[in-house]
């Protein structure tokens, strides 16, 4: 069975774990660098992004992050988790992770949209998927190697490159776990 690791450090953690757990593999929550060696691949999850950077660093999980993408792990960003894995954010010098080439832009669905429900469809993963937004940020732009999975309202919301998983909303808001299923045969396909 493969270990999918959460970032424990601020968010949506408890809830991956449950959607990892109803896809039928091991969810392990990550709150050490050292327990990185544990798992398979890891999720980023949503929550807000600067809070989440400063407990990065408070713990010095920047550089170890940056050795496990280096091992070719998958790693899937969802909201927060999304701005963390980018190469780019818009009014930003730098990124966090900075792994994943795709220029991200904060709380960019507006103020009067704090948090909506929409329905996706997202490439090898469902026509039908209820994506909840939450102050999300959007994909402004990709590289070239990267796949755009889903888009709404002309704004790419889901996107993968290679090993790197990203999406503007939270997957495991709700008892549709397909997001999480499609991240996990990622993993799987990569320990094989
Ligand atoms: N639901 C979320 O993860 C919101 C992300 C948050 N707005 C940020 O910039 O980090």
């Amino acid at each position: 069975m493969v270990k999918i690791g959460v970032l424990g450090l601020q968010g949506a953690v408890r809830e991956h774990v449950r959607s990892i757990e109803a896809c039928g593999a091991e969810a392990v929550v990550i709150k050490k660098v050292e327990q990185l060696t544990q798992i398979d691949g890891l999720i980023i999850p949503g929550g807000e992004s600067t809070t989440m950077r400063r407990l990065m660093d408070k713990y010095g999980f920047i550089e170890p992050l940056k050795q496990f993408a280096g091992e070719g792990k998958p790693m899937f960003g969802t909201c927060a988790g999304l701005i963390i894995l980018a190469k780019k954010i818009v009014g930003y010098d730098e990124p966090h992770l900075g792994l994943m080439d795709i220029t991200v832009e904060r709380n960019s669905f507006g103020r009067q949209r704090e948090s909506f429900e929409a329905s996706l469809a997202i490439k090898g993963v469902a026509d039908d998927f209820i994506g909840v937004f939450i102050r999300a940020p959007h994909i402004v732009s990709v590289g070239a190697d990267v796949d755009v999975l889903a888009t709404y309202e002309d704004r790419i919301v889901a996107a993968r490159q290679g090993q790197f998983l990203g999406c503007s909303f939270h997957p495991e808001l709700t008892d549709d776990h397909r997001m999480t299923q499609y991240f996990i045969n990622m993993v799987k396909e990569t320990k094989e």
